[in-house]
C-alpha cells in the first residue's frame, strides 16, 4: 500500500509509563487522588472524577462543607456515634460534588473513580444519575452500614463496582510528573 505523507509525520503518542502506555483507569484514578488533595477534611480526603464513554472527563469533585459554608465553623471532628458535634452530618462527599459539578447535560452511561468505595447515600445518586460504572481506590469502610447498603444497592441497580489495584503504576505515574520538564 502507498503511503502517505502524513505516515511520514511524527504522530501523537500515547503518553508512556515504564516503556508502556499509560491505562485510561490510572489517568482517571490520578485525577481522583489529584482532587482529594484540595478537601478541607483533616482525615480522609477523598476525590471523585466522572468519566464518560468517549473517555473525557464530565466531572471533579472532593469532600467539603457545601458551598458558602465552608467557614461557618461547621465541625470536622470524626468519630461515631454521628451526632450534630460531627462532620457527617454536613460534609459534601466527593461524589456528591462530582455529579453536581458535571460539565455534561448528563452523566449517563459514565464511570465514576473514586479513591473511596461510595456511602449508601451517594450510591443512590449515583444509580440515580445514570452512572453504570463505579471505580474505587480504598475500601477502608467496608464494615460500616452505610457501605454495606451501598453495596446491596449498587448490586440490585446491576452495577458491579471494580477495585482499583494498580497503587505503584499512579504512584509512579504521579511521580513522573515532572512541571520543570521542557
Ligand atoms: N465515598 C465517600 N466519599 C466521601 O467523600 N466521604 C467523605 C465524608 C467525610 O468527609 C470523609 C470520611 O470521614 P472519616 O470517617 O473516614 O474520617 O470522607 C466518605 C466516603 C465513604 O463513604
Amino acid at each position: 500500500m502507498a503511503s502517505s505523507s502524513k505516515d511520514n509525520e511524527p504522530q501523537p503518542q500515547p503518553p508512556t509509563q515504564a516503556g508502556g502506555p499509560i491505562e485510561d483507569d490510572v489517568y482517571f484514578m490520578a485525577v481522583a487522588l489529584m482532587f482529594a488533595k484540595k478537601s478541607p477534611d483533616p482525615n480522609t480526603k477523598v476525590g471523585a472524577c466522572i468519566v464518560n464513554q468517549e473517555g473525557n472527563i464530565v466531572g471533579i469533585g472532593y469532600n467539603k462543607m457545601p458551598n458558602g459554608c465552608e467557614d461557618k465553623g461547621l465541625p470536622w471532628k470524626r468519630g461515631r456515634p454521628k451526632g450534630l458535634d460531627k462532620k457527617y452530618l454536613y460534609v459534601c462527599h466527593a461524589e456528591l460534588n462530582a455529579i453536581m459539578n458535571k460539565t455534561s447535560m448528563d452523566v449517563e452511561g459514565c464511570t465514576i473513580y473514586v479513591t473511596l468505595y461510595p456511602c449508601n447515600e451517594c450510591a443512590k445518586l449515583i444509580i440515580q444519575s445514570g452512572i453504570k460504572g463505579v471505580v474505587y481506590l480504598s475500601n477502608k469502610h467496608k464494615d460500616y452500614n452505610e457501605t454495606k447498603a451501598a453495596v446491596k444497592l449498587f448490586r440490585s441497580a446491576g452495577i458491579e463496582p471494580r477495585q482499583f489495584l494498580a497503587k505503584r503504576e499512579v504512584a509512579d505515574f504521579l511521580a513522573s510528573i515532572d512541571p520543570f520538564a521542557e
